[in-house]
């Protein structure tokens, strides 16, 4: 199957010089769950942008259900969702006429019971008649959603869906993008909740200054980049690994307080009992156990960088 979006060695350079995005080039399979993830000013919403047709790429194209998003825009704007950082619309206007003028904009013919399905699902169904600057920050967020979803787009992208909001509408979300994706609708979401992405995401795609640093289905790159640690509190520090233990795969932290054992299926030389029989027969004597399995974090952080 052809892929739904199609970004081929997409370039951007702002009127300043600044170059935000550098040969980017990326397939999203209809039905699918993408996660983007980079550090701040990494090109996210620059190239979110420009799939959805608000900025114009400098060198480069995308396809949107096989149509060029600068020639056919009006196409390819109409089976895609926006859900914004933040609400540029009307505050004097209502939730109803806010969402449903949404759906006109998009070429869609009105109807009233979707739009107030949509607000129902999204808890906005009470304040349908308020005007926007009588929401909360939360409120605000679920009009953002609902304007996205007016028009039933194929595709929904969510810039920073949960940033800022509470555990309630973080959960709310996660459900919704659940639903609709067994509704077929294909998602991108950029996020700095790296355990969000964990969660719902099938394929993760990371970005930073600019470049794509690798996109990859999430349970592969768990597996290729993840591993799972062994790690074995001692009572006495240690100088070093004893060389009797040398088959393992031993490494020493937290100033000798802690030997770290990989997880190696392939050679394991016995197992954890032996292992552990081992150290004991080593005369070290250790406090306590406990294991650890990498995170999508850890996987980040040694990409990325640490504080960046
Ligand atoms: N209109 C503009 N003119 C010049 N530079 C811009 C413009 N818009 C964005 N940039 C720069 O492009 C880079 C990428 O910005 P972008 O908003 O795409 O990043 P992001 O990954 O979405 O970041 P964040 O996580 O902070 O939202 C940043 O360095 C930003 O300062």
């Amino acid at each position: 199957m052809a892929p739904i979006i199609s970004v081929n060695s997409l370039s951007k350079t702002y009127a300043n010089g600044f170059k935000a995005l550098d040969n980017v080039s990326l397939d999203i399979e209809e039905g699918e769950i993408l996660a983007l993830l980079g550090p701040n000013g990494a090109g996210k919403t620059t190239l979110i942008s420009i799939i959805c047709g608000i900025a114009n790429p400098s060198e480069g194209s995308v396809t949107v259900d096989g149509h060029d998003v600068v020639r056919d825009f009006r196409k390819t704007r109409g089976v895609i969702g926006l859900v914004p950082q933040e609400l540029t619309t009307d505050q004097f206007e209502s939730v109803v006429n806010t969402v449903s003028f949404s759906r006109g904009l998009n070429g869609k013919k009105p109807n009233p019971a979707y739009i107030d399905g949509l607000l129902r699902e999204l808890t906005l169904y009470e304040k349908r008649s308020n005007a926007l600057r009588e929401l909360s920050g939360g409120m605000k967020r679920r009009v953002l959603i609902a304007k996205a979803l007016s028009h039933e787009p194929r595709i929904l992208f969510l810039d920073e869906p949960t940033a800022g909001v509470d555990v309630s509408l973080r959960k709310d979300m996660w459900q919704l993008v659940k639903r609709l994706r067994e509704g077929g609708v294909t998602i991108i979401l950029t996020t700095h909740y790296i355990e969000e992405a964990q969660e719902i995401a099938d394929r993760i795609g990371i970005i930073d200054r600019g470049k794509l640093m690798l996109v990859e289905d999430k349970n592969t790159l768990m597996r290729k980049l993840g591993g799972k640690q062994l790690i074995i509190e001692l009572r006495e520090p240690l100088a070093e690994v004893p060389s009797a233990l040398g088959v393992w795969k031993l490494t020493l932290s937290q100033g000798g307080r802690q030997l770290v054992y990989e997880y190696d299926e392939e050679s394991d030389h016995g197992g954890i009992a032996q292992l552990l029989a081992e150290v004991e027969a080593a005369g070290i004597v250790f406090a306590d156990i406990a294991t650890r399995q990498t995170s999508l974090e850890d996987i980040f952080v040694s990409l990325i960088g640490e504080g960046r």
